[in-house]
């Protein structure tokens, strides 16, 4: 297959008769090419298919399968051994399933029930039956390395090894041990809206990623990986969930970061912030003229109250508002803005305000198409022919050929005719780019009209009457700080996605029909308007989101939840078409681990801890800097000699790593990761808290848990703590520079240990 393929490229040419001497040969030579590479394409494919088939096949000839199930259906004498693998393979000779595809819904008995009574869903009725035997194995090279028969939970003794081992750097597929709450959220199919509130470690990302090989294998010939977008929470993550996809035989989903996605619509009109730089702004600029006023800016803008304002606006531009720019000809005035106004309002408002806007354009091409005309015999045309230089004389001669079938090739002999179709030329392209404008409604001043509802008092208080709702108590102060800002043509974070929203609810949405899922992780860190714009981008993709309210670390988040994202995207779906899944069993980190990071949020005694052992978490408080420094290089080295493969320092900010990374050269090769870092790799890094989200690391150290500024002292920082204290697998080592910080004072204190005792408590042995 691939020498046929190679063979076609080769010889593409021969097979194609090219000929462009008149229409009809070339309208041949078109049909004979597009024919040609359509032939190439489907070899490609089929070559593609195979390729990644022979893959697979030979990741089962190293690990055929992972599982048995022993399942004997009622009525039955017999029980039928179901082998479960990363993929199905039959028996040459009878076609009878030797392993089944973990995906099959079979599989779904292995992962929902223990030994004993259990049931299966199929298109033909519910069977019913007895697992009379659920089985475990690992198998590496071909050998069956250990096996285990499990009990009512499923893989305890196979779990503590998948979890003790130390990290690849990359993130492993887990479809040998995937939980009966996590196959809920890989195989639903029924829900618009999945919606996953899981603790840190619960594996919502790794349920995520299954989830998409799973509708991969259920909807494969209608659903394709260019179908499904992943929105991460950056760049580094994309690379750290990149591995998962392919090992199970799939190819990857479209990843981006929702500021990509933002960036790529706004164009190069403003300069955007990023989410990371409105973070350091939140978390270092206190004492900065203006913190408060954005702050509560920050913090409005994420709400749904917010929402409602803006759709109350637009409620209020359907009638009256919208401002409009003046489109010129040349020096002179084609329409102004106040004629465009009145045209558009006149319009029947039934008409929904994009249609109106077509229609605007449509009489603006209208006028302008006249104006062309008349222009035709103005003197600046006849200056203009005069100066025509011969590069452009033959540019307007093929030109006007080309759109003038009428036009002879003896034309241009005769001087008038010559003079006229020039004259045609000059003026067409004078008008080209003013054409292109209005159709691309630039005759909307959308900056503008964003900025009256900030500028105007009136304008707010009919946006707020319209959506029935109360302004907030800072709006002026909130107000301001958005117009300083927008007049400087720049865009902050929280104004970007409204600004989005108006301007395409004004000029029409352009909506991505094709994708069909949108999974978002990381779902708690967005905004009320960022869901409501996603679900407009999206319209016929159903949106699995997932994140834990615990880790909320963005600026609008901080001590503000009910009305924010995740309860907001909720609202936006039919309660019948949502389904909402909660994990509270934590896989990621030691039993001791978790049970410290518990007792550092309210709730945290309802999150389970998986059973396994490791060390205390260790606090080590340093007299200076230099001390501190001192301390954990030493920490690094013996880290790194006891077999940890990924090692963070994890800072509070990107200030702090840069120096952090400096400080700690001499230590050999440590990595500094920053917003635009793109890959994950193991080794030792020093990473800003907010860039350690949603990725894990064997060790973890705390740079600076003191509760001064460059530590976590406030009550707003306590989720971002939480965060980075959740990062670490086997063993976590926080430092605090003069004292330890208020979230590691009390109760607290029992569930870690110091640097004194650490000599007594000695790391488990791990594989
Ligand atoms: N069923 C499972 N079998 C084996 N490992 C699992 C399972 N579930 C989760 N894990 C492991 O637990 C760790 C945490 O998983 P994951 O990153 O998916 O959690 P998360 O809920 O997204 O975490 P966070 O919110 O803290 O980013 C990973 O190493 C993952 O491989």
């Amino acid at each position: 297959m691939y020498s046929e393929m190679v063979d076609i490229r080769k010889n593409f040419w021969d097979d194609v008769t090219v000929n462009f001497e008149d229409s009809v040969e070339m309208a041949e030579s078109f049909a004979s090419l597009k024919q040609q590479a359509e032939v190439l394409s489907e070899r490609e494919r089929t070559h593609r298919h195979a390729a990644r088939q022979l893959k697979t096949l030979r990741k089962l000839k190293s690990s055929p399968y992972f599982g048995r199930i022993d399942f004997m259906e009622n009525g039955e004498t017999a029980a039928d051994q179901v082998y479960l693998g990363i993929a199905s393979l039959r028996d040459s000779a009878d076609e009878a399933y030797l392993i089944y595809d973990w995906r099959a819904p079979i599989a779904s008995l292995y992962y929902d029930y223990p030994p004993g009574p259990a049931q299966l869903r199929t298109p033909a009725g519910l069977i019913q039956g007895e697992l009379l035997l659920k089985r475990q194995f690992v198998i590496r090279d071909g050998e069956i390395v250990s096996l285990f028969d499990t009990g009512v939970t499923i893989g305890d003794e196979l779990l503590q090894e998948v979890l003790g081992r130390h990290s690849d750097a990359q993130m492993r597929s887990i479809v040998g041990t995937i939980q009966r709450e996590q196959n809920r959220i890989i195989r639903n199919e029924r829900s618009r809206l999945l919606l996953v509130q899981g603790a840190a470690g619960s594996g919502k990302t790794s349920a995520a990623l299954q989830r998409v090989a799973y509708l991969l294998y259920r909807f494969r010939g209608t659903l394709s990986a260019d179908q499904i977008v992943l929105f991460s929470p950056n760049p580094m993550f994309n690379s750290y969930v990149s591995t998962v996809l392919p090992e199970l035989g799939e190819e990857n989903m479209q990843q981006t970061t929702f500021q990509d996605y933002l960036a790529a619509r706004l164009g190069h009109s403003f300069k955007l912030e990023n989410p990371y730089a409105q973070l350091e702004y939140a978390l270092r600029a206190e004492k900065e003229p203006g913190y408060e006023s954005r702050m509560a800016g920050i913090r409005y803008k994420a709400t749904t109250g917010f929402v409602r304002l803006i759709d109350g606006y637009l409620g209020v531009l359907a009638s009256y508002g919208i401002i409009f720019r003046d489109v010129r000809f040349r020096d002179e005035l084609l329409m102004s803005g106040e004629d465009i106004r009145s045209y558009f309002y006149g319009l029947d408002r039934s008409i929904a305000v994009p249609n109106r806007m077509r229609l605007t354009a449509e009489w603006l091409l209208g006028r302008l198409k006249e104006r062309q005309k008349s222009a035709l015999k103005e003197a600046w045309v006849d200056e203009a022919v005069e100066l025509l230089d011969k590069d452009t004389y033959l540019k307007a001669y093929q030109t006007l050929k080309r759109q003038n079938r009428k036009l002879k090739d003896d034309s241009f002999d005769d001087f008038d005719r010559e003079r006229e179709l020039l004259g045609q030329y000059i003026v067409l392209e004078a008008v080209r780019p003013i054409r292109s404008r209005i159709k691309k409604l630039t005759f909307v001043d959308v900056r503008s009209t964003f900025l009256k509802l900030f500028l105007d008092s009136e304008m707010a208080a009919a946006a707020a009457a319209h959506a029935g709702i109360e302004l907030p108590e800072k709006w002026e102060t909130i107000c301001k700080d958005t117009i300083d800002r927008l007049l400087l043509k720049k865009m902050a974070y929280e104004d970007a996605t409204p600004f989005l929203y108006v301007v395409e609810r004004i000029r029409g949405f352009q909506t991505n029909t094709s994708v069909r899922h949108v999974i978002v992780d990381e779902a708690q860190d967005y905004t009320a308007f960022q869901f409501a714009y996603m679900q407009r981008l999206f319209p016929f993709s159903r949106i699995t989101a997932l994140g834990d309210l615990n880790q909320s670390i963005q600026a609008h988040a901080v001590n503000n939840d009910s009305d924010t994202g995740f309860a907001a995207l909720a609202a936006l779906f039919p309660a019948s078409e949502s389904e909402t899944i909660v994990l509270r069993q934590s896989y990621r980190s030691t039993r001791p681990i978790v049970e410290f990071t518990s007792m550092l949020i309210p709730g945290g005694e309802g999150i389970e801890p998986f059973n396994r052992d490791g060390m205390k978490p260790i606090l080590t408080v340093a007299q200076d800097r230099d001390d501190l420094h001192r301390s954990i290089r030493e920490r690094l080295l013996s880290l790194a000699e006891q077999g940890n493969r990924t090692i963070a320092v994890i800072c509070k900010t990107a200030a702090q790593s840069l120096m952090v990374h400096e400080a700690l050269l001499g230590v050999g090769p440590i990595r500094l990761v920053e917003s635009e870092t793109s890959t994950f790799e193991p080794g030792i890094v020093v990473i800003p808290s907010y860039l350690a989200k949603g990725v894990e690391f064997d060790a973890v150290l705390i740079y600076d848990a003191s509760g001064s500024q460059t530590g976590y002292g406030k009550e707003s920082e306590r989720r971002l703590f939480y965060t980075v204290c959740t990062r670490a697998m086997h063993e976590l080592h926080i430092f605090a520079l003069g004292s330890a910080g208020p979230f590691l004072q009390g109760p607290v204190e029992a569930y870690y240990g110091t640097a004194a005792d650490s000599a007594d408590l000695q790391p488990n042995e791990r594989t």
